[in-house]
Formats: C-alpha cells, sequence, structure tokens
C-alpha cells in the first residue's frame, strides 16, 4: 500500500533523514521508535505531504506521491494525528465544527441528515457522547481533545493513519484507554497505522512490526516480538535497555498476542515509567 525507497531529506544542509526504505500493507500496525531528533516527523511529514522529500521513491498504492493526482488522493487516503491535540483543534471552534469541515472537504455532497449521521457515528467511534459537538476544546480534556482529532481523522475514511507520538501529551490512564480505543478502531476498520513513539513499551503493545530510526536510518526492522526478544542493533539494545517496563514486559507482550492486556492494566493503575530516551543531537 505504502511503499518508499531511498528517501532522502535534509535541513539547512543536515542530513534529517538518510536512505529511508520499508512498506506498509494494507491493515498493518507499524511502529516507528528513535530517540527525539531521529527523523521520526520529518518521515511522517514528508508521506504525508506536509513535507517535501529531497530524493526517493515515495508510491501509495502502485502510485507516485510525486503525481498530483495520487497525492491528492493520498490526502483522503492517509490521515494524521499529531501530539498536541489542543493545538491541533482551531479554539474557536467547536467540535462540530471541525468535524464538519473535514466531512465537507472529503465528503461534499451528503444531504443534511446523512451528516448529522456521520458526525454521531465518528463521535460514537472515539466513545465521545454526542453532546460533545456544541463544545469548544476549551471545555475538553486533552483526551478528550485528542479523541476529536481522531473523530476527525477518521472522517476522511482513511486507509492510513500515521499516528504522531499522538499519546505522549496523555497521562497514562488515558493513554491505555487511548491505546484500547485504537485497537478497537483496527478491528472494526481494518485501517493500517504507522504508529510514530519514543516509547518502546506502547509501540510493543499496540504494533505488529517496528521501524527503529537513528540519526535519520533506518537500523533495525522487525517483527515486534523478534524485536524485543532478540534486538539486532545496538541502538535497539540501548532503546530496550532503558525502558525499566521491559523485564515485566517480556511476558505482557507474548500475553497481548494471546488477547492479554497486562501492561495496559498496568498503564492504568498508574504505572510509573520514566522517559525512554535522553534528547541528543
Ligand atoms: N523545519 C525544520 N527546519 C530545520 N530543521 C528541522 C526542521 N524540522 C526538523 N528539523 C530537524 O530535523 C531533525 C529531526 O527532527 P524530527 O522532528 O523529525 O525528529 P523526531 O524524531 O520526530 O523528534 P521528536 O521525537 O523530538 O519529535 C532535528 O534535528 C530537527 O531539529
Amino acid at each position: 500500500m505504502l511503499n518508499i525507497q531511498g528517501l532522502h531529506k535534509k535541513y539547512q544542509g543536515k542530513r534529517v533523514l538518510d536512505s529511508v526504505s520499508f512498506s506498509i500493507e494494507s491493515g498493518e500496525i507499524v511502529g516507528l521508535i528513535g530517540m527525539s531528533g531521529s527523523g521520526k516527523s520529518t518521515l511522517a511529514r514528508c508521506i504525508t505531504g506536509l513535507d517535501k522529500a529531497d530524493q526517493g521513491k515515495l508510491q501509495w498504492n502502485g502510485g507516485l506521491l510525486s503525481d498530483k493526482a495520487v497525492r491528492r488522493k493520498s490526502h483522503q487516503d492517509i490521515q494524521m494525528v499529531f501530539q498536541d491535540p489542543r493545538n491541533s483543534l482551531n479554539p474557536s471552534w467547536t467540535v462540530k465544527r471541525s468535524l464538519m469541515e473535514s466531512l465537507i472537504r472529503f465528503h461534499p455532497s451528503l444531504s443534511a441528515k446523512a451528516y448529522e449521521a456521520q458526525l454521531e457515528s465518528l463521535l460514537k467511534a472515539v466513545g465521545l457522547d454526542i453532546d460533545y459537538l456544541h463544545r469548544y476544546p476549551h471545555e475538553l480534556s486533552t483526551g478528550q481533545c485528542q479523541r476529536v482529532c481522531l473523530a476527525r481523522a477518521l472522517a476522511p475514511e482513511p486507509k492510513l493513519l500515521v499516528l504522531d507520538e499522538c499519546l505522549s501529551a496523555l497521562d497514562v490512564s488515558i493513554q491505555a484507554q487511548m491505546l484500547e480505543l485504537l485497537k478497537e478502531l483496527h478491528r472494526v476498520r481494518n485501517m493500517s497505522y504507522l504508529f510514530i513513539s519514543h516509547d518502546i513499551a506502547v509501540v510493543a503493545s499496540l504494533c505488529q512490526r517496528v521501524l527503529v530510526i537513528e540519526r535519520g536510518v533506518i537500523v533495525e526492522e522487525a517483527d515486534v516480538h523478534k524485536l524485543i526478544h532478540d534486538p539486532q542493533h545496538p541502538y535497539t539494545r540501548s532503546l530496550l535497555a532503558d525502558t525499566p517496563v521491559f523485564p515485566e514486559f517480556m511476558e505482557t507482550a507474548a500475553s497481548h498476542t494471546a488477547g492479554g492486556n497486562a501492561l495496559e492494566d498496568k498503564m492504568a493503575e498508574g504505572y510509573e515509567r520514566r522517559p525512554v530516551y535522553e534528547y541528543q543531537n
């Protein structure tokens, strides 16, 4: 579905992405982990068209994203959810207006009744009551704002969600609820996710395959269980070693495959985790 070959990106002469290649298949959940400044958001922006790659072949459903028609279609098919939900919403717009803006853009010719039904179904999908339609962002918690951002991203009925640190601004119990919601949406809608995070434990709980990025280079790509139990690259090992939840998580990752949710339980209990990384440049 998404295929990227040899993507390069520099900012002011500084290499930020170096020959990045990977693909995401339909319905797949792929994690992207790396320390701060490793190029994760830049990669997300190149995929969604918010930024332009200097070099490389980016394909969406077999078409080149440099082609205008393919890029236009990808604007509907590929949606992004950002780290800071409050700043992602227009503070002077109600939830209804934020969602309608996306609905009208991607489904321009629905009847008023159909729009109402869409609004209701979007809110239901993210676990919000219909009354929230008339609220402004300042009348919502950060977690509720992120649910609205997710609902807005779902409005075009995307095939791929790029989730860029979308849980990082939320406290651990809300993170656990959002993780459940993302799993449920994936089950129901079978979308693909590119789930970007510095938090390897959260990535391991959600993703099937993981890409590890170090200073713009994908240094490892593996099935999540292989990555946890048999990391090949020293950088991956250092990320794992920096995750104090990990010794216990080795068991919960296995139970997750069998339908367990021990990590989420721990997170819901307010299990304290140290930051996985320190800023490096
Ligand atoms: N618009 C820009 N102009 C110049 N440099 C940029 C720009 N955007 C990002 N960079 C630089 O590119 C590098 C990668 O940034 P990026 O935001 O992609 O990293 P990241 O892995 O997402 O980090 P974080 O986890 O902190 O969000 C950093 O050194 C950053 O300073």
